[in-house]
């Protein structure tokens, strides 16, 4: 494709995406839909340009008053991420001299919010937990992208075969630093094509998650309850710690999402599995397996904050009064999901958010409430699960607290209780 039309589909997708609408993930796919005569480089060069866009948004915002002509066109020219050729042809002799004129900034003399990019009260949030290093770092995160992290299928393989197979694949791959089961491999790998991909032997799985199903201690003969299994990247890994025996329901409101988990369920070999659309948290279904369950997962709907390595949109269409109902809906979902379990069984809440209002508030305000629930360590039941230096995974109060900074996950959190016998 001509630099020029290039350019032109940049601006376009650009200008989609920062209406702010609707998650930029679905808009780039529904854009590539429409638009099937870009190829695969071509549609990475715009995907990134437009993650770039957003990762920096305040920088580039400010930086595009100078130039002309249209807004979106000049982000675009700004955080493009395609081939240098396409700006040095699609670009005219004017804006080329205006973005050389701005490449000439150094950007570290900028105010700390075109630095960080973050809207006040998220960067108010943030540095409220973090030192000012740790704060920086943590934004140089967000910047980085995020890596492929693999889980191995415990049912059909080992750890240390998955990860031969890729090596000998000429695959750039490592075994995960915490979780037993995970691999992080380097580059972009066609995954989807891979035949220990479509043979189930490995699922894609952020090492935090893999973390968090581990939590649970799922075993053999369990009934375990993963309440809001959306489309199912915990469910498989519980089902996998069953060793695919007991009774694992995978509830969820939107049918949609866990018709996803379908093709995965096919590919992991699973037959224990039972996914069902609940209408809410208080469906008869959760009421008649009420002090039945031995392990429940609350995988809780939240902001989402812990990813922006993955959604940079999230950090401008969220807000904190968006945050404010998701802490009222978690407590409902929570306080309904405790109901489920046996005397002995266990509950963990988590989030994939970095707000102590979804997790640690959360958490509190649910052990003030039920006396029968006894909070338990995530640092020593991850050690029970093999994790090594399970303590620098931890808060103060030994409840999981990842950061992409820290521990190269996204930014994760969940608290545990045990049920009093
Ligand atoms: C963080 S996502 C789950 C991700 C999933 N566990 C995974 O590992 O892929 C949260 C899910 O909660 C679901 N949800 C929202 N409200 C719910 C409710 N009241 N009861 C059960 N699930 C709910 C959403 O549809 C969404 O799929």
């Amino acid at each position: 494709m001509h630099p020029n039309a290039l350019l032109d589909l940049a601006t376009q997708l650009v200008r989609e995406v920062q209406k702010l609408d609707a998650p930029a993930d679905g808009l780039v796919s529904l854009f590539f839909r429409k638009n099937k005569l870009l190829g695969p480089r071509e549609r990475h060069a715009l995907a990134e340009t437009t993650y770039a866009v957003l990762r920096q948004r305040l920088l580039w915002q400010h930086l595009a008053q100078s130039g002309h002509g249209p807004m979106e066109r000049r982000l675009v020219a700004l955080a493009w991420q395609g081939q240098p050729h396409v700006l040095a042809v699609g670009l005219s002799t004017d804006e080329s001299a205006w973005l050389e004129r701005t490449r000439q900034i150094d950007f570290n003399t900028l105010p700390d919010k075109l630095r960080h990019n973050l809207p006040d009260w998220l960067s108010n949030a943030l540095r409220a937990q973090l030192p000012d290093e740790e704060f920086w770092a943590l934004v140089k995160s967000y910047s980085e992208g995020a890596p492929l992290d693999l889980r191995v299928n415990t049912l059909k393989d080992k750890r240390e075969a998955v990860l031969q197979a890729l090596l000998d694949a000429g695959q750039q791959a490592e075994a995960t630093p915490y979780s037993p089961q995970g691999i992080r491999v380097h580059g972009k790998p066609a995954l989807q094509k891979m035949p220990l991909y479509t043979n189930g032997h490995v699922e894609v799985q952020d090492e935090g998650s893999q973390l968090l199903a581990l939590l649970t201690g799922a075993k053999r003969g369990d009934m375990v309850v993963d309440f809001c299994a959306g489309a199912g990247g915990k469910t498989l890994a519980l089902g996998a710690m069953m060793r695919n025996t007991g009774r694992l329901y995978a509830f969820d409101v939107s049918g949609h999402r866990l018709d996803n988990l379908k093709p995965r369920l096919a590919r992991s070999g699973l037959s224990n599995v039972y996914p069902a659309q609940i209408a809410h948290e208080r469906d008869e279904r959760i009421k008649r397996l009420s002090g039945k369950i031995d392990r429940v997962l609350v995988d809780a709907p939240c902001s989402g904050l812990g990813t922006l390595r993955r959604n940079p949109d999230l950090k401008w269409r969220q807000s904190p009064k968006a945050v404010a109902e998701l802490q009222a809906k978690q407590l409902a979902i929570l306080n309904s999901a405790a109901r489920l379990l046996k005397p002995g069984g266990r509950l963990v809440y988590a989030t994939c958010s970095v707000m102590p209002a979804e997790n640690e508030t959360v958490a509190e305000q649910f052990t003030q409430e039920h006396q029968d629930f006894v909070p338990v360590s995530s640092a020593d039941l991850l050690t029970q699960a093999g994790v090594a230096n399970a303590e620098g995974l931890c808060n103060a109060q030994g409840q999981l607290r990842l950061w992409p900074h820290r521990h190269a996950t996204d930014g994760f959190y969940a608290a545990v209780w045990e049920k009093k016998d």
